[in-house]
């Protein structure tokens, strides 16, 4: 399939297979609960392993759901189209992701006590990640050659535009101890860890024996085992693993394999440029200015 021209939305390029008038319109009347969880991320930072993770935390370890129901339905997309068709079906209570800035959220979610899970992730890996995802996504546009894949990444003209404006965007976002923000490279340097902060700041007091048990279904190798985690239940229109793999690596710091050193230069000089003066501050364990 050769990718439809993406939909313009507050400024965000859209893709318009996930996102229609009707779906963007339905986020922004959709009633938040107070008990709603939402895992917050800039795309290809770790999104999905989120829609695995919060299910089991939030039931105690259940495995029910990540082995009956595919991701994008256990726990949905805010803003894409399949939100509609599958909310009265949503286990309470909610676990819900979306890739909004905070600028984009309903007005209910604001005046709501649901809380957030920030994921951070490298912003290089994030983008040698997309640059794999835009080869097996049939509703992406061709990314073209890394190089130009990086000048479109760092101008913003892909999905979800800017990733400093959206990191920017959460970390001002005032919500208090309604938000907790978690970088991807803790998840893989110390999972169980994750896992207790998580738990811990959703309180739901999980004993350690099931921790390890959440940390041995959500690990990479059992996610890519999962047919209902691992997209491959979509036709290869869509998404071709042959091409790249939705679960591709899962390690942190593959951008080494892939910047050259003048690539390297100029991509931390424009973020650089673009977080100077914000206290990104600290996540868990990991200073955050640290994994960038
Ligand atoms: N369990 C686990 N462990 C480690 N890494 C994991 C895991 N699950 C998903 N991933 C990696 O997350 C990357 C995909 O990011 P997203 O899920 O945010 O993508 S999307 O925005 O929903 O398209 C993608 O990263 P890359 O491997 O670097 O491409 C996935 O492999």
């Amino acid at each position: 399939m050769s990718a439809t021209e993406y939909i313009k939305y507050h400024g965000l390029l859209l893709p318009p297979e996930a996102h229609t008038t009707e779906s963007l319109e339905y986020a922004q009347n959709f009633c938040v609960e107070d008990t709603d969880v939402f895992a917050i991320t800039y795309p290809k930072s770790g999104t999905i392993w989120m829609q695995e993770i919060l299910p089991l935390v939030l039931n105690g370890g259940d495995l029910t759901p990540i082995h009956t129901i595919p991701n994008w339905e256990r726990v949905p997309w805010l803003e894409e189209k399949q939100l509609a068709r599958v909310v009265d079906k949503l286990a309470s209570p909610r676990a819900l992701v979306s890739h909004f800035p905070y600028s984009l959220m309903p007005p209910s979610f604001c005046t709501s006590k649901a809380k957030v899970i920030y994921v951070m992730r490298n912003p290089k890996d994030i983008m040698v990640s997309s640059y794999y995802f835009h080869q097996m996504a049939g509703f992406l546009e061709d990314p073209g050659t890394f190089e130009e894949f990086m000048d479109k990444f760092l101008e913003g003209k892909v999905m979800f535009g800017k990733w400093t404006d959206h990191v920017k965007s959460w970390r001002n976002s005032e919500l208090g101890d309604r938000i907790m923000y978690i970088t991807y490279e803790e998840m893989v340097q110390d999972l169980p860890a994750s896992l207790r902060h998580i738990s811990d700041f959703l309180g739901c007091n999980l004993t350690e024996e099931v921790i390890q048990k959440i940390a041995e279904h959500c690990s990479f190798k059992s996610m890519q085992n999962n047919n209902m985690s691992n997209f491959s239940l979509i036709p290869k229109v869509y998404m071709d693993s042959d091409k790249s793999p939705f679960l591709r690596k899962g390690i942190a710091g593959d951008w080494k394999n892939h910047f050259s050193s003048e690539q390297l230069a100029r991509f931390t000089s424009v973020i650089s440029k673009e977080l100077e003066g914000e206290e990104l501050g600290v996540c868990g364990s990991e200073k955050v200015d640290d994994v960038l």
